[in-house]
Parts: C-alpha cells; sequence; structure tokens
C-alpha cells in the first residue's frame, strides 16, 4: 500500500516516521522548506518508545506530486486545520479512484472540505492521541508513551478497505484501533480536547495547576459539562464510560497534562481557535437555537485576543 503523509510535523512526523521504520511504503508530501531541511538532517524522532532516526525520508512537494508521482492508496492528512484548503488542493493529484484520505486534525470541520473535494466516499473519519511537538532542531519530540490513530469507515463497518490499512498500521509504535464508531469518537476526543485547550490556554497553565487555583476545578468541569452538552444536543453524546474517563484525566491533581495548542501559543504560533473552539461553540447554538455556553465563549475570546495580538506584532 503506498502511503502519502501530508506533513511531517508533530503528528504526520511521528506516525509517518514510525510506519517507515517497520518498512511500510510511506512518502511525505511536504512545503520546499520541510524538504530542505528533512535532506539535510533527515526525520528524527525522540520519544519514550525508542528513538528513531530516518537518514534519508522519501519526500515530495506539490510541485513534484502535479509532475506525476501516480495515484497513493492512503492519504493520511496532518497538517493543522489553518492550512487545510491549501493542504487539499496540494494533495489533490494524489487522490484517484481508489485513494482513501485519513484525517488525524482535532475537530471535525475538515470533513466537510474534504468531502466537498474528494466526495464522502473517499474520506474515512480519524483522529490521533499523541503529545507531540517540534523541537528547536526541527527534530519530532514525543513527549509521552500516548500515541494512537482512531479511524474508520464513517457509517461504521469493517470494510475491506479499512482492513487493509489495519494490516498496514499493526506493528507500528503506535496504537491503531479501528473503529466501528467513529465519528462518535471524534466527537469525544473533540469534547475531551476542547476543554483540555480550553482551560490550559485561558489559564496559561498545566491541568494541576488549574486545579490547585481557587475555582479551578469548577472551570474545569463547568467547561467540560458546556462541551458533553454541545456534543449531546449534536446527536453525539459521549459514551458515559469516556465522558467519566475524561473527567477523571481533567481533574487529576498534580497533572502536568497541557494541550498542543497551548504549546502552540507559548511559542507564539498559529493556532487552530475558530476549528477547534468556535465551530464547537457554533454548533451547540445551531442545534439549540437561544443556548448558551458561557465559558466556551470566554475560552474563544481569549483565543481571539491571542491571534489579534499576534496579527498586530506581526506588521
Ligand atoms: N501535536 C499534538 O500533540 C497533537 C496535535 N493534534 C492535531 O493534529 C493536527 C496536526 O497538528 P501538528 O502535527 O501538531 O501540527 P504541526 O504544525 O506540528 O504539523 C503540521 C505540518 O503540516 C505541514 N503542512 C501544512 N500545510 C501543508 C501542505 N500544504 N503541504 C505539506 N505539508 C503541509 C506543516 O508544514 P511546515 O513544516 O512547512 O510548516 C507542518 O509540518 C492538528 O489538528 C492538531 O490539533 C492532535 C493530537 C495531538
Ligand atoms: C488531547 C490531546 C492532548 C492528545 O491527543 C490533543 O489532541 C492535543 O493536545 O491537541
Amino acid at each position: 500500500m503506498r502511503v502519502l503523509v501530508v506533513g511531517a510535523g508533530a503528528t504526520g512526523g511521528y506516525f509517518g516516521a514510525r510506519l517507515a521504520e517497520i518498512g511500510r511504503d510511506v512518502t511525505f508530501l511536504v512545503r520546499p522548506a520541510r524538504a530542505e531541511k528533512l535532506a539535510a538532517r533527515g526525520l528524527v524522532v525522540k520519544s519514550p518508545l525508542g528513538d528513531l532516526h530516518i537518514e534519508r525520508p522519501r519526500t515530495i512537494t506539490a510541485d513534484g506530486l502535479k509532475a506525476g508521482e501516480g495515484a497513493f492508496d492512503l492519504v493520511v492528512l496532518s497538517c493543522k486545520a489553518y492550512d487545510l484548503d491549501a493542504a487539499i488542493a496540494d494533495m489533490a493529484p494524489a487522490v484517484t479512484e481508489g485513494t482513501v484520505v485519513l484525517p488525524i486534525l482535532n475537530g471535525l470541520r475538515h470533513l466537510d472540505a474534504l468531502d466537498a473535494a474528494f466526495g464522502p466516499a473517499r474520506v474515512l473519519g480519524g483522529s490521533c492521541a499523541i503529545i507531540s511537538t517540534v523541537g528547536p532542531a526541527d527534530e519530532i519530540r514525543h513527549m509521552s508513551e500516548l500515541c494512537s490513530i482512531t479511524y474508520g469507515e464513517r457509517d461504521g463497518g469493517r470494510s475491506e478497505r479499512v482492513q487493509a490499512i489495519d494490516a498496514v498500521m499493526q506493528g507500528a509504535k503506535f496504537q491503531a484501533p479501528l473503529s466501528e464508531k467513529v465519528l462518535l469518537e471524534m466527537w469525544e476526543k473533540w469534547v475531551f480536547l476542547a476543554t483540555l485547550a480550553g482551560s490550559t490556554t485561558l489559564m496559561r497553565a498545566a491541568i494541576g495547576d488549574i486545579l490547585a487555583a481557587p475555582g479551578g476545578h469548577a472551570l474545569i468541569t463547568g467547561l467540560h459539562e458546556e462541551c458533553l452538552a454541545i456534543a449531546a444536543a449534536n446527536g453525539h453524546a459521549p459514551r458515559e464510560k469516556v465522558a467519566a474517563q475524561a473527567r477523571t484525566t481533567l481533574t487529576a491533581e498534580g497533572s502536568p497534562m497541557t494541550a498542543s495548542m497551548l504549546r502552540d501559543i507559548l511559542g507564539g504560533g498559529r493556532i487552530e481557535a475558530d476549528h477547534i473552539v468556535g465551530d464547537l461553540a457554533a454548533r451547540g447554538h445551531a442545534a439549540k437555537p437561544g443556548s448558551t455556553y458561557p465559558l466556551l465563549a470566554l475560552v474563544y475570546t481569549g483565543l481571539k485576543a491571542y491571534e489579534a495580538k499576534r496579527a498586530r506584532e506581526a506588521q
């Protein structure tokens, strides 16, 4: 199976490298600057599951794809949401009749754009769980043992094509559960992530530090309740066990956990405010006109203020 991983950043770099490590046919679609760095230094992963250095990762740029690289069987999309439109245009030549697209972005709105570009039949549901970042020497820093890609047909079932993907993923140093409830799992992940990203970015602190502050517990659990209510209003109420596990993780005293969005803010980078928080609130309002989500609204204001400051300072 020919696999194209779009993006070689914190997530795509990790999962793509782990597939290449076990001999899978992996090519990274990268932009020219990343292509140069990968050619010079290789793809380096620092991980508690074992470091890895792929000296010559196979890469291609959008121009190379246009020039004709042939079709890919699986395209794993790992860009940030703000790069989605350009990534779709760049990867388009790789998507032909039999290609399956597996996005691992947080949130859900990207599915609409992918459906519009490639047709819903080609697009799987998917998400990833990992705590990773790109370090100062462009190495992929995997910061805990957590690493998985959950994927599947959006209407459930174990089609031949997802079973073929299962065969490709098994054996790599990450979990890859093939899900028959992938949309529900995407919503469950989104509810968890929006609470984690919302609280840690608003407070610019890790979960344990927020819990140590007066009102911290109420902030996190209140935000979680709002996100749960939005998922339920949209017909995707997280399963009780999953919601309870999320709450335990989000209220674990002393927890150093933060969201990738906080790491992006602390590094002065762009963030997926509209994709992860704005879209969730919008879906709440759309499903239940007149409903209010005050904590989520506060989080969104904070993120948009960060974006405004960042834009002003860049002028
Ligand atoms: N990091 C984490 O811990 C987690 C992240 N996520 C989610 O995963 C998604 C990806 O995040 P993450 O991997 O951290 O982001 P990164 O910014 O680390 O990586 C994204 C990569 O996509 C590349 N890219 C963007 N546009 C294109 C394009 N047109 N062609 C080729 N490459 C492109 C970027 O390239 P370039 O190098 O040129 O900028 C970058 O390397 C997000 O939705 C995030 O919320 C989910 C779970 C955990
Ligand atoms: C929930 C978590 C921490 C793990 O995948 C994540 O998605 C993120 O930080 O963006």
